[in-house]
């Protein structure tokens, strides 16, 4: 771990930290690092049951560890062997993959960690989703290239026209509007994904994996504003990878994409790439900066550069603190340094629990009309279990309503599946509703829940930056989940908002109610104006309220076309906060296109 960053990072003590759960079993007998060297028929049945307690809090992975006491000496060679020995019979019969991570000197004993993964049915896979964010040229398509079809690039973009061939399929309608990559990892940890895997295997590739890697591919939308915070936001990502050209440093869109993870709580890593071509003291340079931005009081991240193995492990058991952020410095010329980036990505894990005993909730981000299907949305599962054949409420429509509908099949991943759960994304074909029915924004959520829409809601901003001062009746774009809409300002705990400032505010939504729920978190902002906070107070109302007297709503129609307009005109080089104002000055209104690579009907089997 280098030296010159101050790191809280810490190992779990031995089997215990990482996946331990409060348990009623009283497991103080089968403490120490010498128990699983030969433990009695009793403790071992006590080793056997906590251990399936903590994969299962650990959602069928967690990371095992040998010889650690609390004198750090580690274990005679023997007596390591018999540990493992214990730890393979543990697991034998229980479809649980038990693969060495790492093994090291301990003061005069040896240590080491396991990772054990549960093998799951062909038909299921662990999902992690990985948003990718960085400025132009930093090498995102190169990365995903080299990782997701295991070929080397040669500097001149031969990687990325891989994924470039896979992007055209992808506008000739086989996924949504955020470009995905999966990268499948089996129990063993191995990849899974073959040079020859195209768009068409993605079935294959979650056939075969236990852990599938998402990455929400933001690249290439950096004009598009709305499309990137709507990928951070909409699209759940568990950790956000930030990359950036080693010889470009922080440049362009990388503070304002790091500022969005932030402000969302995703968990950021950066990976520093073309570390083959960039002279040793420009890389210095520019890491340093990287450094001192991360460190600085408006990141307060802990940074860590990643140089070997032992750095992989502690950073991806350590990383679900939000304050940590490893540095990964990659070639995907040379191949340097991706082993540890991949190895890294195997070990990551859901921030989401599948919560399987909470009623079901579903967020819609995407919709499609698929030819001899019908009607196609695809989202995140939220909490809960779906099944086929399950009856959700889908809403609110522009009435606040909500009404039953009935799931006809899903898929994950374009794989045909009988339920989905908690942190998956998925698709649905439901029956008897229009496209033009359902809207980006609305959910599907078990009638447990009583689902009430909107139209007002109180919540708590800090605003990050306005050009001068933010009053009641203000009107922006709110992003909260899947949710995109402009809503104005009712009334607020202070006079007016600068930057910096932190407030109470009543919001109201100008074109149709939503469905909040108390504690999400919403960013704000129209122009250069930008605001993070959380939802506290959803105010249900079940129908359209009266239209309004203040000129503002009179106008909402004409702000939001302006507003829209304004979106789909900011440049990519450009910090997207920054220009738009100027840039809607500039340009006639005219309605908000979709983006090149907005997604025609796509198949069903391809949805998600
Ligand atoms: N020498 C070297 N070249 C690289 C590396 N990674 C990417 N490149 C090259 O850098 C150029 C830009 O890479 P892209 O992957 O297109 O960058 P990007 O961030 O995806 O850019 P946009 O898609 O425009 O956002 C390509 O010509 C790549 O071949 C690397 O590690 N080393």
């Amino acid at each position: 771990m280098d030296t010159m960053l101050e790191s809280p990072l810490k190992t779990s003590p031995s089997g215990e930290a990482e996946g331990f759960v409060e348990s009623e079993t009283d497991y103080s007998s089968i403490r120490g690092k010498m128990i699983l060297v030969s433990p009695t028929a009793d403790e071992y049945e006590l080793l056997r049951k906590q251990l399936m307690e903590r994969l299962e809090a650990g959602n069928g992975e967690i990371i095992y560890d040998i010889g650690q006491g609390e004198d750090g000496r580690g274990l005679t060679e023997d007596e390591y062997s018999a540990s493992v020995a214990t730890l393979q019979s543990l697991v034998s019969g229980e479809r649980v993959s038990c693969v060495e991570l790492r093994r090291w000197e301990c003061g005069s004993g040896l240590t080491g960690q396991y990772l054990l993964r549960t093998e799951l049915e062909h038909t299921d896979f662990m999902e992690i989703r990985v948003a990718v964010v960085g400025n132009v040229d930093a090498g995102k398509s190169t990365l995903l290239g080299v990782l997701t079809h295991g070929e080397l690039d040669n500097g001149r973009g031969y990687a990325r026209q891989r994924l470039f061939r896979h992007k055209h399929e992808v506008e000739s309608g086989r996924t949504s509007s955020v470009g995905n990559d999966i990268l499948g990892f089996d129990s063993m940890g191995n990849v899974v994904n073959k040079p020859d895997h195209g768009t068409l295997d993605w079935v294959k590739i979650c056939e075969k994996s236990s852990k599938v890697i998402t990455f929400i591919d933001l690249a290439g939308h950096e004009r598009y504003l709305k499309t990137t915070v709507f990928g951070m936001t909409g699209h759940a990502p568990d950790f956000g990878m930030l990359m950036i050209g080693a010889n470009a440093g922080i440049v362009g869109m990388t503070k304002e994409h790091l500022g969005l993870a932030l402000a969302l709580s995703v968990p950021v890593f950066v990976v520093v790439t073309k570390i083959d071509m960039c002279p040793p003291n420009v890389l210095q340079d520019n890491l340093k900066l990287l450094v001192r931005v991360l460190k600085s009081s408006g990141c307060r991240k802990v940074p860590v550069m990643v140089k070997n193995k032992d750095d992989v492990i502690v950073s991806a058991t350590n990383f679900v603190s939000q304050r940590l952020c490893p540095i990964f410095q990659v070639s995907n010329v040379t191949g340097e340094n991706l082993e540890l980036l991949t190895m890294f990505l195997n070990l990551l894990k859901t921030r989401m629990p599948s919560q399987d005993d909470k009623p079901a909730e579903f967020q819609i981000d995407d919709t499609y009309s698929v030819p001899g299907v019908g009607t196609v949305v695809s989202g995140t599962t939220l909490a809960g279990v779906i099944r086929l054949n399950d009856t959700l409420l889908l809403g609110p429509d522009p009435l606040g309503r909500f009404q039953p509908i009935t799931v006809k099949s899903i898929h994950r991943k374009r794989m045909a599946v009988p339920e989905v759960r908690g942190g998956q994304t998925a698709s649905f074909a439901l029956k008897k509703i229009k496209r033009s029915q359902i809207r980006k924004g609305m959910v599907m959520v078990s009638p447990a829940l009583n689902p009430q829409a909107c139209w007002q809601f109180e919540g708590e901003i800090l605003v990050l930056h306005h050009p001068t001062t933010i009053s009641s009746r203000y009107q922006a774009m709110v992003h909260c989940g899947s949710i995109r809409q402009t809503a104005s300002i009712l009334s607020m705990s202070r006079d007016c908002l600068r930057t910096g400032d932190k407030a109470l505010v009543r919001f109201r939504f100008i074109k149709h109610p939503e469905y909040l729920k108390r504690g999400q978190r919403m960013v704000f902002r129209e122009g250069r104006t930008k605001a993070v906070g959380n939802v506290l107070r959803p105010e249900p109302h079940a129908s359209k309220p009266q239209p309004r007297r203040n000129h503002h709503a009179a106008n909402a129609p004409a702000l939001q076309q302006g507003i829209e307009t304004q979106e789909s005109d900011v440049t990519a080089a450009d910090s997207p906060f920054e220009v738009a104002a100027d840039k809607r000055a500039r340009r006639p209104r005219k309605r908000h296109d979709k983006p090149p690579d907005a997604p025609h009907a796509p198949h069903a089997a391809a949805a998600n």
